[in-house]
């Protein structure tokens, strides 16, 4: 089945606090997001990458894609498209490039740890059940507020820290983004979720980290130092 990836890489950062877009940002040498997209293309060349990324930011973007010529070794050149003003608009501008059937992985631009197995496993997963979302169990304790004097321990054995690649099949998808956008949809799962798909986990990575702040650069950097 032919593989897709939408790399969503079409927010602002705010939360990192950085003129720059936290794609964008330097780290061990290159941006973020180029570490993100060697993950996919060592995990195949043959991989239809669908890079979503600010409209305002497509300029900058060219300019990196220039300087590094590894990304060149793609089967099929990177298809660009603007970002939308959520990750959801965002996703759903990307997977309207995809014409045909096939497998598709969602994939934040700022998770540049990803392990090229979890890729893989994502993908022989989506291709037997539909949907594959790459999870870990939380290592904390984990509380639930209920209101603002009381709140709970929850069973952490019961829960996961879901992360990206989210891999579907192209149709199941398509289907499940037809529906009306919801706060609650903070990541692919939760779309297929509420359009009625079962959704499959696989086990994810604690390197796969999500760069969102400042000292998740740092750590980043250290993964990549001792890997
Ligand atoms: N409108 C948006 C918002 C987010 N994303 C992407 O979704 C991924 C996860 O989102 P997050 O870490 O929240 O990124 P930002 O929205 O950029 O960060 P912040 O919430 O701090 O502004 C990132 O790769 C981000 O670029 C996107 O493609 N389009
Ligand atoms: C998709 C995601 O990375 C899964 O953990 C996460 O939900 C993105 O959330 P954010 O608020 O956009 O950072």
């Amino acid at each position: 089945m032919k593989q897709y990836a939408i790399i969503v890489a079409g927010g602002s950062g705010s939360r990192m606090g950085s003129s720059v877009p936290k794609q964008f940002l330097p780290l061990a040498g290159k941006p973020v997001l180029v570490h993100t997209l060697e993950r996919f293309l060592t995990y195949s060349p043959a991989v239809q990458i669908i890079l979503c990324l600010p409209a305002d930011q497509l300029p900058a973007w060219r300019e990196i894609r220039k300087a590094h010529s590894s990304l060149e070794a793609f089967a099929s050149p990177i298809l660009e498209t603007p970002g939308g003003a959520t990750r959801f608009q965002s996703v759903r501008n990307g997977l309207a490039l995809i014409e045909g059937e096939g497998l598709v992985a969602v994939h934040d631009g700022v998770r540049p740890l990803v392990p090229v197995e979890v890729i893989a496993a994502g993908f022989r997963q989506a291709e037997t059940d539909g949907t594959a979302v790459v999870a870990v169990p939380a290592k904390d304790s984990i509380r639930q507020i209920v209101s603002e004097t009381e709140n709970r321990a929850l069973d952490r054995a019961s829960l996961r820290l879901v992360q990206t690649p989210q891999t579907f099949r192209v149709g199941l998808l398509k289907d499940a983004f037809r529906q009306s956008e919801s706060p609650l949809f903070t990541d692919d799962a939760s779309v297929a979720e509420a359009a009625g798909f079962p959704v499959f986990l696989v086990d994810g990575s604690y390197e796969n980290i999500k760069i969102t702040t400042p000292e998740d650069l740092l750590l980043a950097e250290a993964l990549l130092r001792n890997s």
